[in-house]
């Protein structure tokens, strides 16, 4: 896909999000990796109101060469991409159910999200880290950002929300939507008695045909 492309589908997957509430007021941010580059979400923008023209292009270096200031995650971002090649995106949404685990899931840990249905295997794999609480924008959440990147797709901020990587922007997007809703039902059967899990050999088989 051009920039251009790339650009108008950012703004378009955002104001979708917004629309169905996965991120209020300005919270998230989003970024795409490009062929010299990167796009990134400004700072202080509503996701439901991105100007592709005013999204923020940032060099190889993570400079910012063009486009409005962006986002105080930058190295939230930064973390992510270099730590997984293979990834194209990242999301990072205060979405409630994600986030609500966010503050239950133990710092340095990973969080507890059983494997309740196959699509959240698929798009999210085994495990889900929750990296150590620092405030919204720390330079000094990267490293432990970039050590929870290389060992999963995505992960969460402990007390702020989840972070979801995926090879394009559109599965980066739909794997953030995936992980909202394990994380709305595992909190829904949190407390239910007899609830089934997939078993390993079914996780296992999933990641084997689809991981
Ligand atoms: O979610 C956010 C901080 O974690 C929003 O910050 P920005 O508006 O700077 O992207
Ligand atoms: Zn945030």
């Amino acid at each position: 896909m051009s920039e251009a492309e790339l650009r108008s589908q950012l703004a378009s997957l955002g104001k979708s999000l917004f629309d169905r509430g996965y991120s209020v007021g300005t919270a998230g941010n989003i970024s795409v990796r490009l062929p010299d580059g990167y796009l990134m979400t400004p700072t202080n923008s509503s996701l439901g109101r991105l100007d592709p023209a005013r999204i923020s292009r940032l060099d190889a270096a993570w400079r910012h060469i063009g486009g409005d200031k962006p986002s105080k995650e930058v190295f939230l971002h930064r973390a992510v991409l270099t730590a997984r090649p293979e990834a194209g995106a990242v999301v990072h949404l205060h979405s409630t159910y994600a986030t609500a685990i966010s503050c239950i899931a133990p710092e340095g840990g990973d969080a507890e999200i059983p494997p309740l249905t196959p699509y959240f295997v698929m798009r999210i794999g085994r495990r889900l880290p929750c990296v150590p609480y620092y405030r919204p924008g720390d330079a000094a959440m990267e490293s432990d950002v970039h050590q929870a990147a290389l060992a999963a797709k995505a992960l969460l901020l402990a007390n702020h929300g989840p972070v979801v990587s995926g090879a394009s922007l559109v599965e980066a997007v739909n794997a953030a939507e995936e992980l909202e809703e394990a994380a709305r039902l595992a909190l829904l059967l949190r407390d239910v008695p007899g609830v089934r899990r997939l078993t390993h050999p079914q996780v296992d088989d999933l990641l084997a045909t689809f991981g």
